[in-house]
């Protein structure tokens, strides 16, 4: 599988994390859910996970989705707009639809985890 490649490797994952973040940081619905977040602690752990979905050389040390999310009380339309957030930074980035699509359907699995609301 190449997705990680496909996605630019190393620093093509680590360019779609920044613009990932510099998109949440202009979206005055998603921004605030961040406001206490250690940022360079979320752009570590993005760019880990990111890079071990698209089979890349990495390892995820995070914490589980369902204790990051649960207590945060998220909807399904603020999920969706994070989604398209995270489209926004792979479409700046030059990255495919169709590679769009094998990052997105490799993180949806993740939605039940997310959602508590
Ligand atoms: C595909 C959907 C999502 C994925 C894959 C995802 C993934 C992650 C990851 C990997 C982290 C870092 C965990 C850690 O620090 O150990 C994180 C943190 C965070 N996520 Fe998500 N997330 C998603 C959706 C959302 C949504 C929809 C929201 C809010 C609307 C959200 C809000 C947050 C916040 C606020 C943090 C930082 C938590 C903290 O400050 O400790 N996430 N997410």
């Amino acid at each position: 599988d190449t997705l990680y490649d496909d996605l630019g490797g190393q620093q093509g994952v680590a360019n779609i994390v920044d613009d990932y973040i510099t998109e949440i940081s202009f979206d005055k619905n998603i921004y605030p859910f961040f406001k206490n977040t250690d940022i360079e602690r979320l752009r570590t752990k993005l760019q880990e996970q990111f890079c071990m979905v698209s089979n890349g050389p990495c390892e995820y040390t995070g914490d589980t989705m369902e204790a990051v999310h649960a207590g945060m009380q998220i909807d399904k339309s603020q999920f969706n707009r994070v989604v398209e957030l995270l489209q926004n930074a792979m479409t700046s980035q030059g990255v495919s639809y169709a590679d769009q699509n094998r990052l997105i359907q490799r993180l949806a699995p993740m939605r039940p985890a997310i959602i508590h609301r």
